[in-house]
């Protein structure tokens, strides 16, 4: 098999499923200015995944603008699991008064959504902020219907993530139901945040670097979009989210907590001083991968060999 200098591919199961996603993997890989992650989700073409190279690239060869913070607010990211298991997973998230919680998984009723919540804010308490993401999910009559209940049922929310999968939708929901509507795969090409303004479809925007094409793409985004921005994973390993940190360390305004407390939802890491949360928040640094741990999660050969073509198409062709 063929090995590029100083690119690896690695597979890496998940605590919990999250997002249909039992295992994830990616690349990693080390150019003049560090190491960077590429990995777009394996169902994405790669017209989608160019952006992701993109944000590879900066990574690997030119690196990040300098930042402003030391240390980023995080929130802790429950997947769609039963009540019995929120204790167990806030737990990992050291601090974190802030939960996002994963709702409308295909084939789960509201009910069950609504008994996650409940434990949520038991957990959290009366202080804590709890934000819901659909993923696109609901027609947008069902998230009328349904958003002030999920709020009742959080004892108040704090935002909810693209609840409908248009931004048509999103604008009818955020017109009509008083909990705040955040944008996340609404935003995933260069003129989504200008689409997302006209239509007044968010109060907030998500951004990720990766899929938006690296830290500065963000920052031009987030200073046309002139809304507040939450930097959110693409539950990367701790080489991934030390771009997103980039970005939040980066942002002039920085007003909600973070998506980057997911390096907990894998079962394993590639560096020794991985970016978990501590004290709510994630230190602003990069850290650099371990040759043992990076061999621990070493992808099989079918896996590598299906990421380098992946890598091969991109190469070049910018
Ligand atoms: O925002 C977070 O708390 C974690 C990141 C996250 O939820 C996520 C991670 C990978 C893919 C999609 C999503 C999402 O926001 O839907
Ligand atoms: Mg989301």
């Amino acid at each position: 098999m063929r090995k590029l200098a100083g690119m690896r591919v690695y597979a890496i199961p998940m605590r919990a499923r999250f997002r249909d996603i039992d295992v994830r993997e990616g690349v990693l890989l080390r150019g003049s200015a560090g190491w960077a992650e590429f990995s777009p989700f394996r169902e994405y073409d790669d017209a989608e995944a160019r952006a992701w190279w993109s944000a590879a690239q900066e990574a690997a060869e030119i690196g990040w603008p300098a930042p402003i913070r030391d240390r980023i607010p995080v929130n802790a990211t429950i997947p769609a699991v039963p009540p019995e298991r929120v204790g167990g997973i806030l737990s990992r998230f050291s601090g974190c008064t802030t939960a996002k919680v994963k709702i409308a998984a295909p084939g789960h009723p509201p009910a069950e959504d609504l008994d996650r919540l409940a434990a949520v804010r038991a957990a959290l308490g009366p202080e804590g902020k709890i934000r819901i993401d659909a993923n696109g999910s609901w027609e947008a009559d069902t998230a009328i219907r349904l958003l002030p209940e999920y709020d009742r049922a959080a004892g108040g929310l704090e935002y909810a993530e693209q609840p409908c999968a248009s931004v048509e939708e999103l604008a009818s929901v955020r017109r009509r139901v008083s909990v705040p509507i955040a944008a996340d795969e609404s935003i995933r090409r260069a003129e989504d945040p200008a689409r997302v303004a006209r239509h007044e479809a968010a109060d907030i925007v998500v951004l990720k670097v990766q899929p938006m094409g690296g830290v500065r793409a963000c920052l031009r985004i987030a200073e046309e979009i002139g809304r507040p921005v939450v930097v959110s994973s693409a539950l990367e390993t701790s080489i991934g989210i030390a771009a997103g940190v980039a970005l939040a360390a980066a942002l002039p305004r920085l007003e909600h907590a973070c998506g980057l407390a997911t390096v907990g939802l894998l079962e394993r890491d590639v560096v020794a001083d991985p970016l978990v949360a501590h004290d709510g928040a994630l230190p602003v640094r990069r850290p650099e991968p371990q040759v043992e741990l990076l061999a621990a999660v070493e992808a099989d050969d079918a896996t590598s060999a299906w990421w380098h073509r992946r890598v091969d198409r991109l190469r070049g062709r910018g």
